[in-house]
């Protein structure tokens, strides 16, 4: 490797292993009106293999947050502080915020890959698919067009597209079609880490539930890791091995996927999960979560859900709530699996015991 940052190093990664770790992440915007705090102090770990879905209501930060992973962020946006950890396979690890350009450039598709909400939209409406598979291939790897070319057919049919829609125009695709192709694309060059933003946005009930099934496939097969950015619950539950739940420009809790929609701990996610319609069921009112999302410009003291919250105690406009391990003295009658797993639960909220300090992980 040419650049001094990106050393190689022998050793296969495992599954499980660190892939991301995102430490005191901020991302603002300048506006005329005063500095945004989109993102404000993020702390998070992505794991090898791992399907980590971001939740969280339209206006909470997840694209702002996607696009500084992959140092994506335009102006007036900004990255004012933190770090982001990356552990490329095959490569010392690094820190993308401190990547030059021609660094990042290596980085990106080969390690770090990027399907974009209306992914499908962004094909060049003049270049038949095969062809637009070359262009990436070529510029992120050491392959010839002919050996691009080879692959094309192959890496269509991991998403369970026919080989002759290689040489088809966007045009002539369906709306899902043309996801899958996007994913195969993201995949083409086997990278480290898929960011997925809204995959299954904008298409129809079939072509979502295909897509969510080849997402699940790729991990299982692939063993890929994803994150999963979107605000429909239903999609995290199916398809995510853990959930982060975001809001107001941090993470309010982040756990296991099953502990998460079995017995969701903060009343922001409690609400998240009542708000899911479930279908075939009675017709019932939802009971959603009152009120808007504040503003990133003006966030509320405390914890910046007591606004909202049913649960509100005097504290919570006075005290940060840190995101921390969840202590549970009642562990009576669990197995040690079951004690493991809730020790994996991370929560922001001043109804849970904040025992020891060195639990915290941020906010
Ligand atoms: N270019 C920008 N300039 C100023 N503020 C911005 C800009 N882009 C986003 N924001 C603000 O940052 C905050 C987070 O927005 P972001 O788009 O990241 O949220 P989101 O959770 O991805 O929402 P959605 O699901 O609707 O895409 C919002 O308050 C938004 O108004």
């Amino acid at each position: 490797m040419a650049n001094s940052t990106l050393q190689s190093v022998d050793k296969q990664p495992r599954i499980g292993s660190p892939l991301l770790e995102i430490e005191d992440l901020r991302v603002y915007y300048d506006t005329v009106s005063g500095i945004s705090k989109a993102i404000d102090s993020v702390t998070l770990n992505v794991k090898r293999g791992e399907i980590l879905g971001i939740a969280g209501e339209s206006g909470c930060g997840k694209s702002t947050l996607t696009t500084a992973l992959l140092r994506l962020t335009q102006r007036p946006g900004y990255i004012a502080g933190g770090s982001i950890r990356f552990y490329p396979s095959g490569q010392k690890p690094i820190n993308l915020l401190e990547l030059s350009g021609e660094q990042l450039r290596t980085i990106r598709w080969k390690h770090l890959s990027y399907l974009p909400q209306g992914s499908m939209n962004s094909l060049n409406p003049v270049l038949r698919i095969a062809d637009q598979f070359a262009d990436v291939m070529i510029e992120h790897s050491a392959i010839s067009k002919r050996e691009a070319l080879q692959k094309v057919p192959q890496l269509l049919q991991q998403v369970g597209l026919d080989a002759r829609v290689a040489r088809m125009f966007p045009h002539e695709l369906s709306g899902g079609m043309k996801q899958r192709v996007t994913i195969a694309m993201a995949i083409a060059l086997d990278s480290d880490l898929v960011i997925a933003d809204e995959p299954t946005t904008a298409l129809d009930v079939h072509n979502q539930r295909i897509i969510i099934q080849m997402l699940g496939e790729l991990r299982d097969r692939l063993g890929m890791t994803i994150i999963l950015v979107t605000h429909d619950m239903a999609v995290h539950a199916e398809l995510a091995d853990r959930v982060a739940v975001m809001y107001a420009g941090s993470f309010v809790e982040v756990g296991d996927v099953r502990q998460i929609f079995k017995a969701p701990r903060h009343p922001y996610t409690q609400g998240l999960i009542n708000s899911i319609p479930s279908v075939g069921g009675p017709r019932v009112r939802l009971a959603g979560i009152k009120g808007n999302t504040p503003s990133p410009r003006n966030w509320p003291s405390g914890c910046r859900f007591h606004t909202r919250c049913p649960q509100v105690m005097p504290r919570c406009s006075q005290e940060v709530p840190p995101l921390i391990a969840l202590s549970n003295p009642d562990t009576a009658g669990l197995s040690e699996a079951q004690i493991e797993q809730q020790r994996q639960i991370l929560v922001a909220c001043h109804l849970y015991p904040q025992p020891e300090m060195e639990g915290v992980h941020g906010n």
